[in-house]
């Protein structure tokens, strides 16, 4: 089931787009503190991401929704996360998956003429337990 409300980012740009998605992974973390999270198991992951800017492009988008979800899902779906070289130096918590995939967007939009941003990234891993990612102020391009 994809999520209906989202924590709002305030900003000033003057376009704002979201995109949901959802895919399923795998992944361990390999953490004394983490209990049974340290065997390998699996999650349906919900993600939102947030993206806002103050130009278009010639087709009238900030970026194609299309684009972000090749990006995320089509990275990551049915795979280990761990495997990722992007989870190499960290644990593929709630927390770090949002800010991996904050990073790994932001980097795409980075190459467009019109410089969207990435501003949140919500990643949602059991229907109870979600977190986000967003970039300090210095953290922008
Ligand atoms: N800060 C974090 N805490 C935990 C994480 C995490 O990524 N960041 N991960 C886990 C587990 O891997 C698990 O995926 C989620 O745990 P939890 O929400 O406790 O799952 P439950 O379904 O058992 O929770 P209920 O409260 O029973 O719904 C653990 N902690
Ligand atoms: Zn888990």
């Amino acid at each position: 089931m994809l999520q209906q409300f989202y924590p709002q980012v305030f900003h000033d740009y003057r376009y704002e787009l979201n995109k949901d998605m959802q895919m399923a992974a795998a992944h361990f973390i390999d953490h004394q503190d983490a209990g049974r999270c340290r065997d390998t198991h699996g999650h349906t992951y919900f993600i939102n991401i947030t993206i806002a800017g103050d130009a278009l492009d010639d087709a009238g988008f900030l970026v194609d929704f299309k684009t972000l979800k090749d990006e995320i899902h089509g990275a990551y779906d049915h795979t280990l996360l761990n495997d990722h070289p992007r989870f190499a130096e960290g644990l593929p918590t709630t927390e770090v998956v949002a800010r991996v995939f904050w990073e790994q967007v932001d980097e795409r939009l980075a190459a467009r003429e019109n410089r969207p941003y990435c501003l949140q990234v919500l990643v949602r891993e059991t229907p109870t337990s979600y977190a986000i990612y967003r970039p300090k102020r210095g953290d922008h391009r």
